[in-house]
């Protein structure tokens, strides 16, 4: 690093000057200026700050990502980087608290001067879920074209180019479904998980036909029994698992879900530690997103009753919507449903077990 050759001052190096001439009530312009939206205004550019912090980490982890080959140290930055953004997430989580000390009273003061800008303009908010993989389709209907009408032309070419490229989910899915070991010389990851699949599916039939008596209940649980081989069928054979997806149940491909499942259920073979590391954060990710826009959606309850809002939307019940539907890694939520006990798991072949091992005091695989 070349040594600076001139003196730093604090306020230059941080441009506080433009930062902290950058507050500027309407209100003020209309009358007597509104106490509260001062407060208003801090928050969203506090919010805008950390949404460029968390833009610029998965940026790097997209671009890691786009390379042909992820190794142990490349997904070590990823999986590092990912923790930095869940941390910023809990910080922007817990900062909805803030802006829930105006009272909704106090919000109308200045709500009035707002219209019709809202959240829905926030670019970095929008290309936020765009780059994790939100697409028009996966939105809700409202929001497919909604926001975009709202845009002036360069946000909205800006977000619609942004829309053409691939995602951090098609990065994801593409690392996942190309990993080596799912099949690994005679070994078929799938193959083996299917037999042990069955067998715990069996074993629980046995112990329903000794131990429940009433006919009615018998029939119920083996109803169940056989949903859930339905559901496993479905893991194994590429057609119907087509269909789940074309459903929208799943959007994961087939190799990349049995990738995620093969490296979750061993997790603690040392090859598979970071990607699952890597695989968890994304889901925390998502979680922590969704937990934001339901705070977000409880604030707004709170502030607005069932007013429509500024941008347009219904509001309240527009943004709960959102909770449910504009989620991106569900399915390493959903992929619990095939996820067997460790007692239930077969070891692994030794030249699988080996091929995934290695160890640091002996510096080479054991
Ligand atoms: C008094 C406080 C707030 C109220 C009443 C409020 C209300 C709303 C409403 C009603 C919407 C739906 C768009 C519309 O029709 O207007 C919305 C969207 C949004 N708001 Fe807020 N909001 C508040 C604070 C915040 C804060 C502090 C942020 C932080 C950046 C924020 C970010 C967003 C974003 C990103 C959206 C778009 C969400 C999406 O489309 O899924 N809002 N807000
Ligand atoms: N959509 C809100 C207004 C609002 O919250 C807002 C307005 C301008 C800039 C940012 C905003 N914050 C988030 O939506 C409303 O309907 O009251």
């Amino acid at each position: 690093m070349p040594k600076n050759i001139e003196p730093v001052y604090y306020s230059d190096y941080l441009q506080l000057d433009a930062l902290l001439d950058a507050q500027q009530p309407h209100s003020k312009k209309y009358g007597a200026e509104a106490h509260d939206e001062m407060l208003f205004i801090i928050v969203h550019q506090v919010y805008e700050l950390w949404f460029k912090q968390v833009l610029h980490e998965l940026r790097a982890i997209h671009r890691e990502f786009h390379e042909p080959k992820l190794d142990d140290k490349a997904l070590y930055l990823v999986s590092h980087r990912l923790q930095r953004v869940l941390k910023i997430q809990d910080l922007m989580n817990d900062q909805v608290a803030i802006i829930e000390t105006m009272t909704p009273q106090e919000f109308l003061e200045f709500r009035d001067y707002l219209v019709p800008a809202s959240g829905f303009q926030s670019i970095q908010f929008k290309e936020l879920e765009i780059r994790l993989g939100l697409t028009r389709k996966t939105r809700i209907a409202f929001d497919q074209q909604s926001f975009y009408n709202r845009l002036n032309e360069t946000d909205r070419a800006y977000l619609e180019h942004l829309e053409e490229q691939p995602t951090l989910f098609d990065r994801v899915d593409a690392w996942l479904a190309r990993m080596p070991l799912l099949e690994w010389q005679d070994f078929k990851f799938w193959e083996m998980y299917q037999k042990a699949v069955n067998q715990a599916l069996d074993a629980d039939e046995k112990i329903i036909r000794d131990n429940v008596q009433d006919e009615a209940q018998l029939r119920q649980e083996l109803e169940g029994i056989q949903r859930n081989r339905d559901t496993f069928a479905a893991l194994f054979a590429s057609e119907s698992y087509e269909l789940l997806r074309e459903e929208g149940a799943v959007r994961l491909s087939q190799q990349a879900m049995l990738s995620a499942l093969f490296i979750t259920q061993y997790r603690e073979e040392p090859a598979f530690n970071l990607a699952w590391q890597v695989i968890n954060a994304f889901a925390e990710l998502d979680e922590k997103l969704t937990i934001w826009r339901y705070k977000h959606a409880m604030m707004v309850q709170r502030m607005l009753g069932t007013k429509i809002g500024t941008g347009g939307s219904s509001g309240h019940d527009y943004l709960r919507r959102t909770t449910e539907q504009n989620r991106v890694f569900k399915d390493f939520f959903a992929m619990s449903t095939y996820l067997l006990p460790k007692s239930a798991l077969p070891e692994l072949p030794e030249h699988v077990r080996q091929a995934l091992s290695f160890s640091l005091e002996m510096g080479q695989r054991t």
